[in-house]
């Protein structure tokens, strides 16, 4: 069961651990791995607009059996289209959720959106509406910030973003302004130093903290749970995913380990920053790639 959770500036709780469902494994149909999720314990589900499978996800928490107040449901805004509004796509989620509000409603990609500050209006109304318990944002750089933070009645309370280690010295401008408006920044890609970037620098440091903790606990510790519990000390969410029960074990376990030294936060978070690996959103013209799967992304 996963029972550590962080307190979001409109009060409202958000639980650390994510399972997340915009991923190529489950295309378009997520219901056996959510269901999966759920009954190993996760309580919260990232899903969107565009990973096609809101419906799937629904038909997930209708059959669990977990109560709908024990769950925490993310979806996040793609485009609007013509002739409908905000309201309407979130509407079309909870129709296809089978719930009548969401937990957390993100903006996904500031980059969709020619006029910001009205769609964050619309998301304020959402949330006065009880249609949406908490609003936020995801892809945000601090330039998208300041466009809707001056006339915020509701500041977002969450920037959902790619954060690892290997990101860290390019994010932290962002973590550190997030920080002063009392954002909480969640992590995907999290594991990307052990899925998408294995055999960068940070394997050995990574391998030995694990040795560490494994031996103080008396229980192995994978480099994945490493980057995970470096994430929590930060209080930053991690949402992830797998379609394996083990993986899921996994993740739940993270919560029980130890926090790292700060030698070691220090070590991780410099040898990270030897080297600049983004995986998803392109977010500066000195970012090396864009990843296939995204390219809807479009620096500006
Ligand atoms: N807002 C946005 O723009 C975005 C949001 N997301 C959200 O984040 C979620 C998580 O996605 P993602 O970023 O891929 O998550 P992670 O970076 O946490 O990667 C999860 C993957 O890592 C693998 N893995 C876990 N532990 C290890 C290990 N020790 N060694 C090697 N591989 C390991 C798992 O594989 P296995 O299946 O084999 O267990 C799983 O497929 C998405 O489903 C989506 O909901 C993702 C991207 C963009
Ligand atoms: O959320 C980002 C990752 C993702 C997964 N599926 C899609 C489809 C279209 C845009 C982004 C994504």
């Amino acid at each position: 069961m996963s029972r550590l959770s962080f307190t979001l500036n409109d009060s409202n709780k958000i639980p650390w651990l994510a399972f997340g469902t915009g991923t190529a494994l489950y295309t378009k149909e997520a219901k056996k791995e959510v269901i999966q999720a759920i009954s190993h314990g996760i309580t919260h589900l990232d899903g969107a607009q565009v990973y096609g499978n809101e419906a799937s996800i629904g038909d997930a928490i209708a059959e669990s059996g977990v109560p709908r107040s024990s769950l925490f449901v993310t979806t996040k805004l793609w485009d609007v289209p013509a002739g409908k509004t905000v309201r309407d796509t979130l509407v079309e989620s909870l129709r296809k959720l089978k719930v009548d509000y969401v937990d957390l409603f993100l903006i996904h990609n500031p980059q969709l959106h020619p006029d910001l500050k009205s769609v964050w209006k619309q998301l304020e109304e959402l949330k006065k509406e009880g249609l949406s318990k908490s609003i936020g944002v995801s892809n945000f750089r601090i330039k998208d910030l300041e466009v809707i933070l001056p006339g915020a009645e509701i500041l977002p309370s969450v920037n959902q973003i790619e954060y690892h280690p290997y990101v860290f010295k390019a994010s932290k401008p962002l973590i550190d302004f997030l920080k002063k408006h009392t954002i909480v920044p969640t992590s995907y890609g999290g594991l990307t130093p052990v899925n998408r970037f294995k055999g960068g620098p940070l394997d050995p440091v990574l391998e030995k903290i694990a040795k560490r903790l494994g031996e103080t606990r008396g229980k192995p510790v994978t480099s994945g749970q490493v980057l995970q519990v470096w994430l929590r000390q930060q209080g930053v969410p991690a949402i992830t995913t797998t379609s394996k029960a083990e993986r899921l074990l996994e993740y739940l376990d993270v919560e029980t380990i130890p926090d790292l030294t700060s030698e070691e936060v220090k070590e991780i978070e410099e040898t990270g920053s030897e080297v600049h690996h983004r995986v998803f959103v392109r977010t500066s013209r000195s970012d090396s790639r864009l990843v296939t799967n995204l390219n809807c992304y479009v620096h500006r």
